[in-house]
């Protein structure tokens, strides 16, 4: 208790020491700062079951603007009949002769990419039914009670039943943009994040990412605060407005963003207007509790695993800035409870993912999801 209350921690030797006095000698620069984005890598992806499907309804609507996903090889699992790509053209097929439309009528293309006021409606719909992690399917009993009474939580927050299935939350969102000329037409509606991004980003269509880890200020504008531990796990510790700035640039103009970030667009994609599909994913850890991003997502997922698997698996990694002994009981999983709850109070409408299932699982479940947001727009 002497040792808590001056703000010192105890090392596993039963050494006392000060997590301030530890935290300033760290001089590893962030490798990130300063690169916004991350581009897709050009790695073939895995087989998406369905994916063939979606083009073929496209191409059913007489829309070829989904040609090839970000990374996708010359050939791939793509319908050639709906493709204006360089690839496809070699292969025999001319882009003049592909079975496209003169003309969409306005009207017509407006109700495809689900603009209408109705279709808006139908998009809110539908993610209300998209199931929620079952929280009461925890294991509490694996849960080590931890004193949190600080942060001057409600109770119920607090007990091992409400802390069970949150522990670390893993944020992914991923926002659609469909260019037609015109402002966005509608702003539609959640650890292993990363993971599932890489994974997401090499399967959709002139999909670009942006890193909230690049948005980290440098490590001498962290502060420490009053338990002794540099503030990382806060909005505070990013810059949130330059994170903005570059969503932003992404909704003005997607395919000058792509192409400025080494994406492959659809090469029939014009600038400014195009009808083609263009998705951003943002992935971060806190990305539900800063008003002026929340409302830019069409989609907001939220990737939850229990404390004991977020502590193993945040033991295994090597950020830039290693953390000192006791960060994760003493910030990070405090944190991460305060902005959880914060999040939740203010009704932010988010899809769980349960983050103890496997890659497979979890990729399979939000590409499927993602393609029928698609398809159910068209
Ligand atoms: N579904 C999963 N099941 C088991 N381990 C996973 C899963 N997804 C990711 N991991 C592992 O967990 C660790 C953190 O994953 P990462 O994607 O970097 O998380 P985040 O970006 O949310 O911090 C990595 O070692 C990764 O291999
Ligand atoms: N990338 C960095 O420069 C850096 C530095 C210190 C801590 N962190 C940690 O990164 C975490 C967020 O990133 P992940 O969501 O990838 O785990 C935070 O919990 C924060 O404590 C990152």
């Amino acid at each position: 208790m002497l040792a808590a209350s001056r703000g010192l921690q105890r090392a596993p030797c039963g050494c006392y020491f000060d997590p301030r006095v530890f935290g300033l000698q760290w001089s590893v620069p962030n490798k990130h700062q300063g690169t916004a984005v991350a581009a897709a890598a050009p790695v073939p992806p895995p087989p998406i079951p369905g994916y063939e499907q979606l083009v073929e309804q496209f191409a059913r609507l007489g829309i070829c603007g989904k040609a090839t996903a970000a990374g996708t090889p010359p050939g791939g699992h793509v319908t050639p009949r709906c493709l204006a790509a360089p690839h496809n053209r070699a292969s025999g097929e001319p882009a003049s002769h592909l079975p496209v439309p003169e003309k969409i009528l306005l009207e017509e293309a407006l109700k495809l990419f689900g603009c209408s006021v109705d279709s808006e409606q139908a998009s809110k719909e539908d993610l209300s039914c998209v199931p929620k992690l079952d929280e009461s399917t925890a294991t509490i009993a694996a849960v080590p009670q931890r004193d949190f009474n600080w942060l001057a939580l409600p109770q119920d927050l607090l007990t091992p039943d409400y802390s069970v299935p949150e522990i670390r939350a893993a944020m992914l969102s991923t926002k659609e943009f469909y260019i037609l000329g015109m402002e966005p037409p509608e702003l539609v509606t959640n650890g292993g994040k990363t993971t599932l991004t890489n994974r997401l980003i090499k399967a959709l269509p002139n999909c670009c990412v942006v890193h909230q880890d690049d948005f980290f200020k440098p490590q001498d504008q962290i502060e420490v605060g009053e338990d002794g531990f540099k503030q990382w796990d806060v909005l505070d510790s990013l810059d949130m407005e330059a994170m903005v700035s570059t969503v932003r640039a992404w909704m003005e103009n997607p395919v000058k963003f792509a192409r400025s970030h080494g994406v492959n667009v659809t090469p029939g994609s014009k600038e400014p207007a195009s009808k083609d599909t263009h998705i951003l994913v943002i992935e971060g850890f806190l990305l539900y509790n800063y008003k002026p991003l929340i409302d830019l997502f069409d989609i907001r997922y939220y990737l939850a695993v229990p404390y004991d698997e977020c502590k193993r698996r945040r033991s295994t990694r090597n950020y830039t800035v290693p953390d000192p002994p006791g960060l994760f009981d003493g910030h990070v999983w405090p944190m991460y409870l305060k902005h959880r709850k914060e999040m939740e109070d203010g009704g932010v409408d988010v899809v769980y993912l349960d983050g103890l299932k496997s890659r497979d699982e979890l990729y399979n479940q939000v590409f499927e999801d993602i393609q029928n947001k698609l398809l159910n727009r068209s």
